[in-house]
C-alpha cells in the first residue's frame, strides 16, 4: 500500500537549538498517528514542518496527493502547498481562535471553506453548513451566530466542522482538547473518534495527554529533545513501554 505520508530524516533547528532531528515515519491511509512527549520535546515543530507551516532544514515529506499522486511537499511552490491545505489537508489548532474567523458567522466559517474549493450555490452551501453543524452537535438555530458567542467546546467543534467539510484526507491536530474542561474534552474526543472512523480519515495528533492518544491513535511516536525515541502500536507503547523515558512518561512521573 502506498503510504499517505512518507517522512524522511526531517530536521529543524533554531540556531544551535534542536527543534526536531532526523524524524522518519510512514503514515498509511486511515491511520491515526499520535506524537507525544513532554513540553519542548519537538512535537509542535515536527507538526508544523509536516503541515508546511515551518520550513525544515533538511528532509523530505512525500504526500500522496489526490490530484497527482506522491509529491514532495517541501519542494512544492507556496500556492501549491496552500491549495493542498484547502483540499487534501486540514489543521485543527489548540486554540479555536487560531482556526476560526471570529467575526464571521458559524455558517460562514463552514461555508467559506466550500467556496474556497469552488462551491457557488448559496442554498447548497448553507445546507451543507447546517448538516456539518449538526454532525458536530451544534444546533442549526445557531448558524448565524458568531463563534465569540459560543463556549470553548462549541468553538472547537465548529473548527472541526470548518476543517472537515471539504473532505480532507489528512487532518493535523495540535492539542485538540487542550484548554477545555475535562468533561468537555471527553465529549470532543468521542466526537473526533467517530468522525475520523466514519470518514476513514488519517490524522496526526500532537498531544502531551496520553488519554487523548489512547482513545484516538493507532500508533505512537514518542519524542524527547527533538528525537524520536520510541514508536509502536499505541497499546503496545503505553502498556509495555521499552525506553526508560517512555516508562517515566507513562507512569506520569514526568511533568508533561
Ligand atoms: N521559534 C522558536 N525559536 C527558537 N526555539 C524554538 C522555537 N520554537 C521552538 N523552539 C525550541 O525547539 C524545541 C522544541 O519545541 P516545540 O515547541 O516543538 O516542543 P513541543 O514538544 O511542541 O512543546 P510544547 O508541548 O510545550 O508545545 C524547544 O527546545 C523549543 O525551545
Amino acid at each position: 500500500m502506498t503510504p499517505l505520508m512518507d517522512v524522511r530524516d526531517l530536521t529543524k533547528t533554531y540556531g544551535a537549538r534542536i527543534g526536531c532531528a532526523d524524524v522518519s515515519f510512514r503514515l498509511y491511509p486511515g491511520e491515526v498517528l499520535g506524537i507525544v512527549g513532554e513540553s519542548g520535546s519537538g512535537k509542535s515543530t515536527l507538526l508544523n514542518c509536516l503541515a508546511g507551516h515551518l520550513p525544515p532544514d533538511q528532509g523530505e515529506v512525500i504526500f500522496d496527493t489526490r490530484a497527482e499522486g506522491p509529491r514532495d511537499v517541501l519542494a512544492m511552490s507556496e500556492p501549491e502547498r496552500r491549495m493542498l491545505g484547502r483540499t487534501d489537508w486540514a489543521f485543527v489548532h489548540q486554540n479555536p481562535r487560531d482556526g476560526l474567523r471570529m467575526r464571521v458567522s458559524a455558517g460562514g466559517n463552514v461555508g467559506e471553506r466550500l467556496m474556497a474549493v469552488g462551491a457557488r450555490h448559496y442554498g447548497e452551501i448553507r445546507e451543507q453548513a447546517l448538516d456539518w453543524l449538526d454532525r458536530v452537535e451544534i444546533a442549526g438555530e445557531r448558524i448565524d451566530d458568531r463563534p465569540a458567542a459560543f463556549s470553548g467546546g462549541m468553538q472547537q467543534r465548529l473548527q472541526i466542522a470548518r476543517n472537515l467539510v471539504t473532505g480532507p484526507r489528512l487532518i493535523f491536530m495540535d492539542e485538540p482538547t487542550g484548554g477545555l474542561d475535562v468533561s468537555v474534552q471527553a465529549r470532543l474526543l468521542d466526537l473526533l473518534r467517530s468522525l475520523v472512523r466514519q470518514m476513514g480519515l488519517s490524522a496526526i495528533v500532537v498531544t502531551h495527554d496520553l488519554a487523548v492518544v489512547r482513545l484516538l491513535a493507532d500508533r505512537l511516536i514518542v519524542m524527547k529533545d527533538g528525537n524520536v525515541i520510541e514508536t509502536g502500536l499505541t497499546d503496545q507503547v503505553l502498556d509495555d513501554p521499552q525506553a526508560p523515558y517512555t516508562q517515566l512518561l507513562v507512569s506520569s512521573v514526568l511533568q508533561v
